[in-house]
């Protein structure tokens, strides 16, 4: 145990020290909020990590905050950074390259950078579509590819991507629960393809309950998750610790059998009935539809005739 400040720092990763010892780490959006919780974790547990996302500057102040978190843990973090939109090829080609090249190989790819911005769907230009698909599927699927045509295909591997909890479609934010389908439906074929390479492909689904002030600041709105507690059974938000130990259990060995899956990381909210999203309270009835009696003369347009 290490001092902060003169206090022991309380690490409490549920995996063992050094589980992986000279392990090398891809994780997308590692600098801030769900993805900084699972790097900090690789680090602890003694992974190389790389994290890319597409601006400099955040992935500079993440780094410094996370080499300054795990030195208060004792470690000597091996972390590094490389800018990488996941909507463009070319870059997510040279962010596999140079990982390769770096260090020598690649054994963990999270998929987690990703997200969308609310909207109701009649109203999304397809330039916004278009955008939220590249980032949350297409970019997952490029990363995917990469990897296993760059690396894993000839070493094996282990692939983590992002879902969320789209399980009955995603009110106001359609092009992201659509994406978001695609990427576990993708999970489960390339789990089953590249099955034959040791290659292992699966999938965390967060609920819409993750609080991050990155995330928030999307919305425009802190308090955003607040309002999702009361429609989770665990009656709380979810952390980003909670998420990265369900990526870590993924990729470890103890996940050897797993591929193909996805969990749900949400306290039961999908198992639930209410969305996070409400619909219009001034919303009408919908017309009803059903077969009318012979009996029902009085009915306008009732029939006589035997059904
Ligand atoms: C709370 C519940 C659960 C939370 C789950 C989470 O995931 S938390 C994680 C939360 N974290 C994140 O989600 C972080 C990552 N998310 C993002 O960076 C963005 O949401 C992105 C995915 C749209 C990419 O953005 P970008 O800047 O690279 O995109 P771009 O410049 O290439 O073109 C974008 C086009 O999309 C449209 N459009 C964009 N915004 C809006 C809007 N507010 N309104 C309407 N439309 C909007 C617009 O058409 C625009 O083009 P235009 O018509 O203006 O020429
Ligand atoms: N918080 C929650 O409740 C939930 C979150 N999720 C998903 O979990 C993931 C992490 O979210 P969270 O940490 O909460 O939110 P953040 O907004 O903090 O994280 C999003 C990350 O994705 C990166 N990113 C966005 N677009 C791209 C891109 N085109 N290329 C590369 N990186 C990109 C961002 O970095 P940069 O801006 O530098 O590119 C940022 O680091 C996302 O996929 C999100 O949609 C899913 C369900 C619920």
């Amino acid at each position: 145990m290490s001092l902060h400040h003169g206090k022991p720092l309380c690490v409490s990763s549920i995996f063992r020290p050094g589980l992986y010892d000279g392990q090398v780490a891809i994780v997308t959006g590692g600098a801030t909020g769900i993805g900084k919780g699972i790097t900090k974790e690789l680090l602890f547990l003694g992974c190389t990590v790389v994290i890319a996302s597409r601006k400099a500057d955040r992935l500079a102040d993440g780094a410094e905050e996370i080499r300054n978190w795990l030195q208060n843990t004792g470690r000597q973090a091996s972390l590094h950074v490389l800018q990488c939109n996941v909507r463009k090829e070319d870059e997510v080609k040279n962010l596999i390259s140079t990982t390769v090249r770096m260090f020598g190989k690649l054994d963990f790819l999270v998929n987690n950078g990703g997200g969308q911005f609310l909207s109701s769907t009649a109203d999304i230009r397809l330039k916004g579509w278009n955008a939220v698909v590249e980032t949350n599927l297409t970019g997952t699927f490029l990363l995917c590819r990469e990897a296993y045509n760059q690396w894993m295909k000839d070493h094996g591997g282990v692939i983590v991507n992002m879902a969320m909890d789209m399980w009955k479609g995603y009110p106001f934010m359609g092009h992201s629960g659509a994406a978001r389908a695609g990427v576990v439906n993708l999970t489960k074929t390339l789990g089953v393809e590249w099955a034959q390479s040791n290659v292992r492909v699966n999938a965390v689904a967060p609920g819409s309950s993750i609080a991050s002030p990155t995330a928030a600041a999307n919305y425009g709105n802190a308090n955003i998750f607040d309002a999702a507690a009361v429609n989770i059974p665990l009656k709380r938000t979810g952390t980003v610790e909670e998420v990265s130990s369900a990526v870590c259990f993924l990729l470890s060995p103890g996940a050897a059998f797993i591929t193909g899956e996805t969990i749900r990381i949400d306290g039961g909210q999908s198992f639930y009935i209410t969305p996070n999203f409400r619909l219009s309270e001034d919303s009408k009835p919908s017309d009803v539809y059903r077969w009318q009696s012979q009996f029902d003369s009085d009915h306008p347009t009732g029939t006589k005739s035997k059904l």
